[in-house]
């Protein structure tokens, strides 16, 4: 009798689960989902809160335009977030297959030797103990960080002008772009880099671990870097040679971001239980996880309100790179592509505006903006803590009905709504002059932390006069990361490739209709969108 818990465990047969993680900028977040991708757990650790000792703000530290996060600090988190994991009650050995994604752009630079031991490591300790001293460098640069204009300068001169690195990479140069990061390291800290074994980005870094060996970037997150040609899906050597030495060994080869790399290391097979069948698939970039777990079809626009606000969509065809915005290759369907708009100045800076006017307080926050009413009698604000992405403009900008400068609003609560319209009216600005059309049909789908808030998502709804969803869970990049762990695994297992969507038909996940436009508010966005896109031309002309 005392065998029968062994002999259970024997015969029940193992569940089909997924798991996806997602290592963003504040936290790191997990879900688990069964076979039909209803969730089952979810855990999340937060980098400022559950891990102080790193002293992050935000989950990065700041030195002027450098901003890095300690590489240590995510490895704890996976330590921390596993045992999360197993409180909730979830069997490890269910999970047939794992994904995830990172805040992309970073990277990460691992020291010589590293590969002998990741696939020795002792499943005893923890994590953070035995790689601790795995890192050339301790400090990963992240994507806020816009040290290197210089570098972006040399490459778009030599590669014949932004537009035609644009063509090749599917962006002009950008900061945060992981070559720029690169080609700065070698140029400061050369031996750091001549002791480096392997570059890897966020994503490809946490793959690795659960790998056991270094993992290959994939194609949608590479497609961040400047030095991935998104046409070949290959590097390209001429910016693989300008920015340093032997870079093609230190990248490896890029794999399509569906593949199935191999099955779960050792250590966690011993360590958590896992199957050691369970398959890691490639990691990739947050956003562009974000797209698969929304189920984005052409015509859609997604909307993450994160630490970084972004605006992406699938795109069909021949891509056409321009000198604002990125193409990416798609992380769904090797074949297509997708766009994407980056906003530095995202939820730090309605953090800091509803500290300053509304102590700390969202509801306080939602108060203010409801009794003002949509156009904010005519002011529009514009608020850039940091120097912004899209376009590049740094300061506190204010205008009053008439178009003239103002140094402050009188109300708290105009300036409130200024920032909230601000933002979102930027989204929309910039998507139409991507080439998006701001159509009766178009459907916003939003995910991220201010997803959550639905006083902004109202005025989200009127801006882009378009119906707005939400999923149930507002972190879509973790989600997406379990989707294409499923579908991943179904097209090794089928031997062909399934389209993502049809693999989603009868599993897509429930989306709420949260707002739908007010036609008169909309109508008056339709003329502050306008006024918002002259006056914010004539600073750029005077920065
Ligand atoms: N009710 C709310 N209203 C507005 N913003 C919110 C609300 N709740 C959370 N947030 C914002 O969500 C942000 C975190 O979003 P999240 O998508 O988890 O970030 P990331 O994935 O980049 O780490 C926080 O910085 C916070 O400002
Ligand atoms: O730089 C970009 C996209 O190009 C950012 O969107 C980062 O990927 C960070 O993402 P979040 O942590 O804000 O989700």
């Amino acid at each position: 009798m005392s065998d029968l818990p062994y002999i259970l465990s024997e015969t029940i047969p193992r569940k089909n689960y997924f798991l996806g993680l997602d290592f963003s900028t504040q936290q790191l977040k997990a879900v688990v989902v069964d076979e039909k991708l209803q969730v089952l757990h979810e855990a999340a650790v937060n980098f400022d809160r559950n891990l102080p000792e790193y002293r992050t703000s935000g989950g990065v530290k700041k030195n002027g335009t450098t901003v890095t996060a300690p590489t240590v600090m995510w490895v704890k988190a996976l330590d921390l977030l596993m045992d999360q994991l197993k409180i909730t009650g979830l069997d490890f050995q269910d999970i047939s297959a794992i994904s995830g994604s990172g805040q992309q752009h970073g990277s990460v630079y691992w020291r010589k030797g590293v590969q002998n031991l990741l696939p020795t490591l002792d499943p005893t300790k923890f994590l953070f103990l035995q790689l601790a001293n795995c890192f050339s460098i301790q400090d990963s640069p992240v994507w806020m960080d816009s040290s290197t204009h210089s570098y972006c300068e040399t490459m778009e001169k030599k590669l014949g002008g932004p537009q035609k690195l644009a063509d090749l990479t599917g962006s002009r140069a950008y900061e945060r772009f992981t070559g720029h990061q690169i080609a700065k390291i070698v140029s400061e800290k050369a031996e750091l880099y001549f002791n480096t074994e392997r570059i890897s980005l966020v994503s490809s870094f946490a793959c690795s671990v659960f790998l056991g060996c270094y993992s290959p970037i994939d194609w949608s997150d590479a497609s961040g870097m400047n030095l991935f040609n998104i046409t070949l899906k290959d590097w390209d050597s001429q910016c693989l040679h300008m920015c340093a030495p032997d870079l093609k060994e230190k990248l490896g080869e890029p794999v399509a971001t569906h593949t199935c790399l191999g099955p779960i290391s050792n250590y966690f097979v011993e360590r958590y239980s896992f199957d050691p069948s369970c398959q890691v698939v490639a990691f990739t970039g947050d956003n562009p996880a974000s797209l698969a777990g929304m189920c984005l079809e052409p015509g859609d626009v997604a909307i993450s309100l994160g630490t970084s606000d972004t605006v992406f969509l699938w795109l069909s065809g021949k891509p056409t790179p321009s000198l604002e915005g990125h193409v990416f290759c798609n992380p769904v369907d090797p074949e297509a592509y997708m766009a994407l708009l980056c906003f530095k100045n995202g939820s730090l800076t309605r953090e800091r505006i509803r500290d300053l006017f509304s102590h700390g307080s969202w509801d306080e926050f939602d108060a203010l903006l409801a009794c003002t009413p949509p156009g904010n009698h005519g002011h529009i604000g514009m608020y850039y803590d940091e120097q912004e992405i899209t376009p590049k403009i740094q300061g506190t900008f204010r205008f009053n009905a008439f178009d003239q400068k103002v140094n402050a609003f009188e109300e708290a609560a105009t300036e409130v709504r200024a920032l909230v319209e601000g933002q979102l009216l930027a989204k929309r600005v910039h998507a139409e002059q991507l080439g998006f059309n701001i159509g009766e049909s178009c459907r916003v789908f939003v995910t991220g932390g201010a997803s959550n808030n639905r006083s902004i998502l109202q005025i989200l709804s009127d801006v882009f006069n378009a119906d707005v969803f939400t999923q149930d869970t507002a972190n879509s990049s973790c989600l997406g990361s379990a989707y294409r762990a499923a579908h991943s695994l179904a097209v090794k297992q089928s031997g062909t490739f399934i389209p993502f969507n049809e693999f989603m038909a009868n599993r897509r996940p429930n989306f709420t209709l949260l707002c739908r436009p007010r036609v008169e508010a909309a109508k008056l966005y339709d003329a502050m969108a306008a006024r918002f896109a002259t006056l914010e031309s004539s600073i750029l002309t005077q920065q």
